[in-house]
């Protein structure tokens, strides 16, 4: 029976929980209760404030643009939950796959109130950071939540109450969550269905573009609901299952894994393809209606793009061979517990690289950690490392902290920019390599620990030790493989790379090719930032894009079109500008000031031409005169 909890019933809980040790259990839901065991062993402290990193507006802007797509598909929900919000005094949030807040809207002086406890754009709000919440608990738990006043876990998100819904992508991967937030002295009884409700319209969203050269069944147990979002639906490549809605994989009792290895002539008997509903026999007999429609256009297939929203760590990195022959090096090398170095210039996908070693590992249900061992402070660098124990120096937390190396137990920990390790942070990791086990600072008996190590650099590692600012024995230990990623510039099939990340990102998914002419001018450019820098790019240019018409040079930004290697420098223009920021930011600002310009001044025309709101152009042409924002240094993260 599920657990109703009341004011003084989570309080009893809490005590219980939190203060004796003991159990709560038919006090609290257990979602909430199993939410408080992962945040405690995660090492959050109840008794600490919640540990907040906004980020930078740059890097927020940054966020947002790279979550266009998802934002304009999610705006008609968002702007009718938005009246709902403004009558129940709260604030309809969205948040990305990772739960970073990207947009809020609603009641403006609750929205002052919530950004009191942090809840606003910029603030990752996943469990791990904030502690059990709608937003990171339905995250982890893959469903639908609401969370009250005494149930979050830190002790100032008190005031709030939160329903929370994930939003899944045709592929089954997490693509973002829609939140609705209020006081907790006001309890919306109605905020969880509407929410859920919302999403379930998003999802249906999701499949109408980019699934044209496949085969879409819709189906249900009643036949009015064959044609509404309330519909089942799978998608099959050929015969092949390839993505399909919640409902559509329950009826059917499958689930996620089911795609890409399930066949259609497995799971239903003869489906042939009609404009008319027609019954199907279900696995258990039972009847449904459907009806399966052929695919509308020929051609290579485009379900990895639409399936795939464009999320960092969520499309198919683009590898070439000598790469894809490393990765299977590096997996098996990791596998035998042999350290991997990844070498290789900024934005060449060191991260992305290990984070495929990681999935294709041995440890791959364990946490891959990463660390930015150039973000953090020299102070901080082994107490986040190695943990400390309680009252280990003033500021530590009351209850010590097991540390990221202790975090990775079972995974792989991944040490990005090692080469910018304090050398005393080197000599104690040596030390916990050599002896597997990490001692937390302040003393206390040191823990085995076992996981597969990964290192990055773009630095020279073995001049840093010739200058004696890295050690050489650590060297030693952990340069026993190097992958060496190649730079961009440097890949023999530049053109190829560009279309497949084009593709995954979701260019081809709304019908926009990249004409011959803007493609050679893609390649032929030097990128001094890499992978990030061209992925930047064409996100910006996807989200710019006209659905359905191929991408016109004149898209591309002016660095793009006047700075290219030599050999194709004669079909562009000579450099006559200087070089410009080449962010996503800037990319974006320069496509709106040209749509501007090519609208003869008049802005509405210009915002409606880019799809954006009309106030979302004016804002950005101001932000333009404003000077450059710093970044926060990258996060450390776990998954
Ligand atoms: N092989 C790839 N395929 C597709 N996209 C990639 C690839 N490599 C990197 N990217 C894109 O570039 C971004 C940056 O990649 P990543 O963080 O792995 O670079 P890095 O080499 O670790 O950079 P830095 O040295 O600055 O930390 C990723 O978020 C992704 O968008």
């Amino acid at each position: 029976m599920a657990t109703v909890a009341t004011a003084d019933t989570v309080q009893a809980a809490r005590r219980r929980f939190f203060v004796e040790g003991a159990s709560p259990e038919g006090l609290v839901a257990a979602p909430i209760l199993r939410s408080w065991q992962r945040c405690s062993s995660h090492g959050l402290d109840v008794g600490e404030r919640p540990r907040v990193e906004p980020m930078s507006l740059t890097a927020l802007r940054e966020e947002q643009e790279r979550y266009e797509i998802l934002r304009r598909i999610t705006r008609p929900e968002m702007t009718a939950l938005r009246q709902e919000a403004r009558l129940t005094d709260s604030v309809v949030i969205l948040t990305d796959g990772d739960g970073l807040v990207l947009e809020m809207m609603g009641d403006t002086e609750f929205a002052g109130r919530a950004s009191r406890v942090a809840l606003r754009p910029g603030v990752d709000w996943s469990e791990t950071a904030i502690g059990t919440n709608a937003i990171g608990t339905a995250l982890v738990e893959r469903r639908a939540i609401g969370v009250h006043g005494a149930e979050h876990f830190f002790e100032p998100h008190r005031i709030l109450t939160c329903a929370a819904a994930p939003i899944f992508n045709p592929r089954g991967q997490l693509a973002g969550v829609l939140d609705m937030s209020g006081h907790a002295s006001v309890r919306h009884v109605h905020a969880l269905g509407l929410v859920r409700l919302a999403v379930e319209q998003i999802e249906h969203r999701l499949f109408e573009r980019g699934f044209e050269t496949c085969a879409i069944l819709r189906f249900h147990e009643e036949a009015d609901l064959v044609g509404t979002a309330r519909e089942a639906i799978l998608v099959f490549d050929g015969d092949r299952l390839v993505a399909g809605n919640k409902r559509g994989l329950s009826l059917l009792k499958l689930d996620w894994s089911a795609l890409d290895k399930a066949r259609l002539g497995e799971i239903l008997e003869a489906v042939e393809p009609s404009a008319d509903l027609r019954p199907i026999r279900g696995p258990d007999g039972q009847i449904l209606h459907g009806r399966l429609t052929p695919p509308t256009q020929t051609g290579p297939r485009a379900v990895r793009t639409t399936a795939r929203l464009p999320a960092a760590d969520t499309i198919e990195p683009v590898f070439d061979t000598a790469t894809l022959a490393a990765l299977d090096r590096a997996i098996r090398l990791v596998d035998a517990d042999v350290p991997v170095l990844v070498h290789g210039e900024t934005g060449a996908g060191k991260e992305v690289f290990a984070r495929r070693v990681h999935a294709g590992s041995a440890r791959r249900a364990a946490p891959f950690v990463a660390v930015n061992c150039a973000a953090l402070p020299e102070s901080l660098i082994e107490s986040e490392l190695f943990g400390y124990e309680e009252g280990a120096f003033t500021g530590a937390r009351r209850q010590g902290q097991p540390g990221l190396v202790r975090q990775a137990d079972r995974g792989i920990l991944f040490l990005d920019e090692i080469g910018d390790m304090p050398l005393a942070a080197q000599g104690r990791l040596l030390r916990v390599l050599q002896e597997r086990q990490v001692r937390p600072l302040g003393g206390g008996a040191p823990v085995p620990v076992d996981f597969a190590l990964l290192c990055a650099t773009h630095r020279p590692l073995a001049a840093l030790v010739e200058g004696g600012s890295f050690r050489q024995d650590l060297y030693f230990r952990i340069a026993q493989y190097v992958v060496e990623l190649p730079a961009l510039r440097d890949l023999a099939d530049r053109r190829g790379a560009i279309t497949r990340l084009w593709s995954g990102l979701g260019g081809d998914a709304i019908g926009v090719d990249l004409g011959g002419e803007t493609l050679d001018l893609l390649a032929a450019h030097d990128w001094p930032g890499n992978f990030r820098q061209l992925a930047g790019l064409l996100r910006a240019m996807i989200a710019l894009a006209e659905p359905g018409r191929p991408l016109p040079v004149s898209a591309l930004p002016d660095e793009i079109r006047s700075r290219s290697l030599p050999a194709v420098r004669s079909a562009s223009p000579p450099a006559e500008e200087p070089m410009r920021d080449g962010s996503l930011s800037a990319l974006t600002l320069e496509a709106m000031a040209r749509a501007v310009e090519e609208s003869g001044g008049n802005v509405s025309r210009a915002a409606k031409k880019l799809g954006i709101d009309r106030s979302t152009l004016y804002r950005r042409l101001i932000w333009r005169g404003s000077g450059p924002e710093t970044r926060q240094p990258a996060r450390s993260r776990a998954s």
